[in-house]
């Protein structure tokens, strides 16, 4: 296998007294897209908010052990550059009440970039990118709030590939959308992995078995299993892992 993208070792979290993640150590493939799943509070959304350390202002949270993005210690590394290599989109579209155009060249210009020809670039190919491109393309400077969800949740995405991340983290990215809004969604999150590493927490099973070359499974704050979707599918290890995708229990 290549260099992982993420290198976890011993990763323990908490929030004040809650154990949230028990000594999650794990690689995290390059440009594969790998889906979080498992039962309700069970940490999933705490592993990825870890990733890129959005956690950070929760007051009652610390976390030990070590987390390495291309071996660097991103407890070392400034929040800022970061999120500049690690991108999130959240469960609910949240677009600036700003335009089209401005959402997406947003995080370039904190980033320094001024020329106006430059951000035009980077507007056209991050919409393309995010498949948004040809529906928006004559109303750039139109407010992103007008847009349906799906195309909100697609601009988020643009948004996020602007700066040029590694990695994109999806936290039920479709979630909010109805069912033609989310296979659109799906088909994108397939291109997008030959270019990114995208790592997706869904509650949806069926969604994460169909498009996630690997599945990390957690149950109660510990990873249980962490394989190719085609072995955790055709014979998992654990039985809990077993039971879940069985629907035993949700
Ligand atoms: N800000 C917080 N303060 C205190 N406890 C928290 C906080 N956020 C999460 N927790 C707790 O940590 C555990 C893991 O929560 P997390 O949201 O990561 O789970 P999850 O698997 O994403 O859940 P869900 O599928 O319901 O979104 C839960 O017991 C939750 O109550």
């Amino acid at each position: 296998m290549d260099e992982p993208i993420f290198k976890i070792e011993k990763l323990n979290v908490y929030y004040g007294d809650k154990h949230a993640l028990k000594d999650v150590t794990c690689e995290i493939p390059k440009k594969k897209v790998t889906a979080v799943v498992g039962p309700s509070g069970c940490g999933k959304s705490t592993f990825l908010r870890v990733l890129n350390r959005m956690n950070d202002l929760i007051p009652s949270y610390r976390h030990t052990g070590s987390v390495k993005l291309l071996g660097n210690e991103i407890l070392d590394m400034d929040p800022v550059i970061l999120r500049k290599h690690v991108g999130m989109v959240f469960q609910k579209p949240n677009p600036f009440p700003k335009t089209i155009q401005e959402n997406v060249t947003y995080g370039p210009r904190i980033h320094g970039i001024k020329n106006r020809k430059t951000l035009r670039e980077i507007t056209e190919k991050s919409l393309k990118q995010a498949a948004l491109w040809d529906e928006v393309k004559d109303e750039l400077k139109k407010n992103a709030t007008n847009l349906s969800g799906g195309q909100q949740q697609r601009l988020c995405i643009a948004r996020a590939l602007s700066v040029e991340p590694d990695v994109l983290l999806l936290d039920e990215p479709t979630s909010a959308l109805d069912p033609i809004a989310t296979q659109r969604m799906e088909t994108l999150i397939e291109e997008l992995s030959d270019k990114y590493t995208i790592i997706i927490v869904t509650h949806n099973l069926q969604q994460a078995l169909r498009i996630s070359d690997y599945v990390m499974f957690f149950y109660v704050g510990d990873l249980v299993e962490f394989d190719t979707t085609e072995k955790i599918t055709s014979n998992p290890r654990d039985q809990r892992t077993s039971e879940y995708l069985r629907g035993i229990f949700s």
